[in-house]
């Protein structure tokens, strides 16, 4: 069995590995921090695990986080790259849901996200958590920075499309039009995400610059082999949970005569949890709710010069904590799919 740490484990995307894992064959919990919950159990806190997590939330500092075999953060920026490099000496694995080893550049790390990176020399080894992408380092990795929720949609979309230098549409002008739920933005309180303020409306942010906008482009730009610009712009939806990313490619002559839907279909064929819909479908949020799935669907409206690619997934699953599972059983040598077998919610 798997000893699983999990360094902040009473916000949304540590609840989310908690029910996740509580399901997984190979792997259990048995460290889980939380500095304003130490000592009440989790089943306390969260009465949907009773019965299923039999552990209690401690503080970082009295955690035997060396005892793990792997440990989740599933913290805020700026908390695993305090912590990577002892754990990584003492054999333990690391997976980092935040951003803190997602950018190869620590200048770039240091403008988004406001604070210096402070484990630079990690940053050449570690592994960026998206399995359709990396599958084969992912397997021999020790250190992993996960892909964030909306670059997991919008490079999933466009893979197809840009790998190995593929020349079908423009990479300068691409544009990817998202909409997540709340939960995205975390537990925490902030007045963006009171019910008051979020529900019964629909607005854009970031528009002048989101962090997720250098992820998505070196991950593109590496998928391609050369530099890739998209747009980026992100909204939130009244829902829960939930991302829905619709992105425009413009067609280039020598992509004029290809078949996207077989490409697509093909590329994802043996991907477990990317599921390509049929010609003309528009995928909803609800079809992947709490599973690892992404469902993409191609258009070429009028036949024209335009592609226009949907993607949803789960935020909280495919987009987090459920992707960093399947990082985890390719890490270990588990079955990709292990604890991960889920029919999503509906309605
Ligand atoms: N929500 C989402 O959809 C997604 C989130 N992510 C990323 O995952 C990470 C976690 O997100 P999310 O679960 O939404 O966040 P939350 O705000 O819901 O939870 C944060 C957790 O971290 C703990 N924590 C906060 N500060 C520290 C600290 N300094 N040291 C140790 N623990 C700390 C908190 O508990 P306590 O304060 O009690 O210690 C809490 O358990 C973030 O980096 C986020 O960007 C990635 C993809 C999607
Ligand atoms: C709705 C909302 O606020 N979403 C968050 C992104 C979700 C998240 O936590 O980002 P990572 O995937 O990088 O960890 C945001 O826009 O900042």
């Amino acid at each position: 069995m798997i000893k699983v740490g999990i360094v902040g484990g009473t916000g949304y995307t540590g609840v989310e590995l908690l029910r996740l894992l509580a399901n997984h064959p190979s792997a259990k919990v048995t460290a889980v921090t939380s500095r304003k919950e130490a000592g009440m159990t989790v089943a306390e806190m969260f009465p949907s695990l009773r019965g299923r997590v039999d552990v209690a939330f401690s503080t970082p500092d009295e955690t035997d986080l060396k005892a793990c075999d792997v440990v989740f953060f599933a913290t805020p920026h700026g908390v695993a790259m305090a912590q990577a490099r002892e754990l990584l000496d003492a054999g333990v694995k690391v997976i980092d849901l935040a951003a803190d080893f997602r950018l190869k550049d620590p200048a770039e790390f240091a403008k988004w996200y406001a604070m210096e990176h402070s484990c630079t020399d990690l940053l050449a080894e570690a592994v960026y958590g998206l399995p359709e992408v990396n599958r084969d380092a992912i397997k021999s990795a020790r250190l992993i920075g996960m892909a964030g929720c909306y670059p997991t949609s919008v490079q999933l979309g466009l893979l197809p499309l840009l790998e190995g230098g593929k020349q079908y549409v423009e990479t300068t002008t691409l544009i990817a039009d998202c909409k997540s739920g709340v939960s995205g933005a975390g537990r925490k309180a902030e007045v963006g995400t009171l019910f008051a303020e979020s529900a019964d409306n629909f607005k854009a942010y970031g528009v002048k610059g989101h962090r997720h906008s250098p992820e998505i482009e070196q991950g593109l730009s590496l998928i391609h082999g050369a530099p890739v610009k998209l747009t980026f712009v992100p909204h939130l939806t009244p829902m829960i949970r939930g991302i829905h990313s619709t992105i425009y490619a413009r067609i280039k002559p020598e992509g004029r005569d290809v078949d996207y839907q077989q490409l697509f279909e093909q590329r994802f064929a043996a991907e477990p949890f990317v599921d390509v819909m049929p010609a003309g479908s528009c995928p909803e949020t609800r079809s992947v709710r709490g599973a690892n799935t992404a469902r993409i669907a191609v258009h070429r409206p009028g036949n024209g010069d335009l592609l226009v690619i949907l993607v949803v997934e789960d935020n909280l699953v495919k987009g987090a904590s459920g992707q960093s599972v399947q990082v985890m059983n390719l890490m270990f040598g588990l079955p990709e799919n292990a604890g991960l077998d889920i029919v999503p919610l509906l309605p």
